[in-house]
């Protein structure tokens, strides 16, 4: 196994959870900034003597790896990479959408178009049976997996005409270099950005509804997907890690309390990762964690349906859905080496 974009936020995930895994012999990790330089230069809480190399070492080495990059350059390492017989794990935006929909969204050139129909969306929930063998897998994001599984089970029941979805994310949700993250700029403010329809994660959240809505309950990448509209609106919180989405959901049919819950814990009924609560979510509880924790509410002043999720962005919504997604592709327990349970406080 090994792992380009080590010295991210991703990467860093990525190495706590392999390292650990028990199946898994983690051959390099590469940074263009610490190459040469052992582990704990950029990663003090990891402990490891072995030092970070090129990338092309990497790639040599390595027969899984994992794509722990910013948008664009996976389009470029993943052809050759699987030319090689290499299988990929890309945790970014390239292979998650259309290539003509990346491109409006992104505003990023795609480079390679074709590989598209051959990657797999790497959502283990909805596509589980596809994932098993695939050799290029598109991990989906922090917002997209929670406001994904906070509908899935609407859509899949045929009723979800449209959400109105926000998303609140810790700041490690833009990675380690992004601009206006400093302590001073966060701390003690809160902030909405990409607002009024314009994130690049709505295409993806309308494409995963309007597939199960669709094809239903399993789900094939390149199926036939139903349109849905989104609205998804972000906000910055003055928090490292953590991911809370509030959904509220145009729904056809007559609902109640009893229905939503028994809708939601018929469908999410023996997925490892998926809990249904009686109460209200919170990002805490899932810190270091693959959980995400739902909760359906139906609203009775109002007649609205109201889906509460959240994950931890890193884990679940990043590096350990990319281990869940590995041991499917290697046929190993789909649960090896990911914590169901948080740190708490
Ligand atoms: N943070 C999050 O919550 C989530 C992020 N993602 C996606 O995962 C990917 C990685 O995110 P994250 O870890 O947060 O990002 P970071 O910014 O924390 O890390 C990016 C990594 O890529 C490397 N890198 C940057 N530019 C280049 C380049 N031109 N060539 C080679 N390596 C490069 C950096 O190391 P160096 O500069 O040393 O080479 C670093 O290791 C992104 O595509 C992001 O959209 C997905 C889900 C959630
Ligand atoms: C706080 C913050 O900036 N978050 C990121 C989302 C990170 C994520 O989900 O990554 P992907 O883009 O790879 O899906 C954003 O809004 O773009």
């Amino acid at each position: 196994m090994g792992i380009l974009g080590a010295s991210g936020y991703g990467g860093a995930e990525l190495l706590r959870l392999l390292k650990a895994h028990p199946e898994v012999e983690l051959v390099g990790f590469s940074s263009r900034k610490y190459e040469g330089r052992p582990l704990e230069a950029a990663w003090p809480q990891l402990w490891d003597g072995r030092l970070f190399a090129a990338q092309e070492e990497v790639l040599e080495r390595a027969e899984v790896v994992f794509l722990a990059l910013p948008n664009g350059l996976s389009m470029e390492i993943a052809p050759e990479a699987l030319k090689a017989g290499k299988r990929v794990v890309d945790l970014s935006g390239d292979f998650r959408l259309p290539p003509e929909v990346y491109e409006a969204w992104y505003r990023i050139p795609h480079k390679s178009p074709d590989l598209y129909r051959e990657a797999v969306y790497g959502l283990p929930e909805l596509h589980r049976e596809e994932l098993k063998g695939a050799r290029l897998v598109a991990n989906p994001g922090c917002y997209v997996t929670a406001a994904t599984l906070a509908l899935a089970p609407l859509a899949a029941e045929g009723v979800l005409k449209g959400a109105f979805v926000v998303g609140l994310s810790g700041v490690s949700g833009a990675g380690r270099e992004a601009e206006g993250t400093a302590f001073a700029e966060v701390n003690e403010n809160l902030k909405p950005y990409k607002a009024g329809g314009t994130h690049r994660h709505i295409p993806e959240m309308e494409r995963n509804l309007g597939r199960i809505l669709a094809q239903g309950r399993r789900v094939r990448t390149h199926g036939e997907a139903r349109a849905v509209r989104l609205s998804f609106t972000p906000h910055l919180v003055p928090m490292t890690r953590g991911i809370l989405v509030t959904a509220e959901a145009e729904v056809e049919g007559a609902w109640s309390q009893e229905s939503l819950e028994a809708l939601y814990r018929d469908f999410y009924a023996g997925e490892p990762f998926v809990r249904v609560l009686k109460g209200l979510p919170e990002t805490k509880a899932t810190l270091g964690s693959n959980r995400v924790d739902v909760r359906p509410l139906y609203e009775e002043r109002t007649g609205r349906v109201l889906v509460f999720a959240a994950l931890d962005n890193l884990v679940k919504g990043m590096a350990g859905q990319a281990v869940q997604n590995l041991n499917l592709m290697l046929g190993l327990p789909e649960e090896t080496a990911l914590p169901k349970e948080g740190l708490w406080p």
